[in-house]
């Protein structure tokens, strides 16, 4: 079989897989949420706008350019492409990214008033790159919500220069976060969310 034909379908299975996963573990309510992941020939596969994560179909998976244009016309990506985009242009090693709605995500980053939520001490820190021991911490950037996708891509821009590590949260809305592939981009959100729903318990217990 063309190689571009079975890159794209093992990008189907893996979004497909993803979005099972993210629904399972409640990160995707409704139709929040959306994933994607870079194919061999510089495209990206990217899920349909309003689709439900969890019950994803093949033919819900689109592909568009590193601009985030869709390359068949009729096809709506994800309202959030740019953000994917964005990452991919940024991080030539990266290869998936996904979005997610958690509660942990959303609540946490309406109640911090500073620029970030601070993650520190905890011994999952290490699904974070570079990190190998507990006694660090992790700043995950906040951004204000915009409907205008373009205009929020514009503020999270400065900060890929100053690293990154664990990715970002915009404020009442999810969190993104990447990968070199879709297993690790899973097991950085998987690792993220358990560190936001600590912090979240740690603030409950503190009112
Ligand atoms: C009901 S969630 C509102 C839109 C959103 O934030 C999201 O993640 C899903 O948008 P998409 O266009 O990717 O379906
Ligand atoms: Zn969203």
């Amino acid at each position: 079989m063309d190689q571009t034909v079975t890159d794209f379908a093992r990008a189907v299975q893996d979004i497909l897989f993803a979005g099972q996963r993210m629904d399972q573990r409640g990160w995707v309510p409704a139709t929040a949420g959306n994933i994607s992941r870079r194919l061999a020939d510089g495209r990206i596969a990217i899920t349909r706008s309003g689709c439900h994560k969890g019950f994803l179909q093949a033919a819900d998976v689109i592909t568009v350019d590193m601009q985030g244009k869709p390359h068949s016309p009729e096809n709506r990506p994800s309202a959030e492409t740019l953000l994917h985009c964005q990452i991919y242009r940024h991080f030539p090693q990266v290869g998936a990214v996904l979005h997610g709605h958690s509660v942990a995500s959303t609540v946490l980053s309406m109640e911090e008033e500073t620029a970030a939520l601070t993650l520190a001490d905890y011994e999952v820190l290490k699904v974070f790159e570079g990190q190998t021991t507990h006694e660090t911490s992790v700043q995950v950037p906040l951004f204000e919500n915009d409907q205008d996708i373009a205009r929020l891509a514009e503020v999270v821009e400065p900060f890929f220069g100053t690293g990154m590590p664990a990715g970002y949260i915009i404020r009442g809305h999810g969190v993104y976060v990447w990968g070199k592939d879709m297993p690790t981009a899973l097991a950085r959100l998987e690792g993220l969310e358990f560190l936001l729903a600590c912090a979240l318990e740690r603030r409950k217990l503190h009112v």
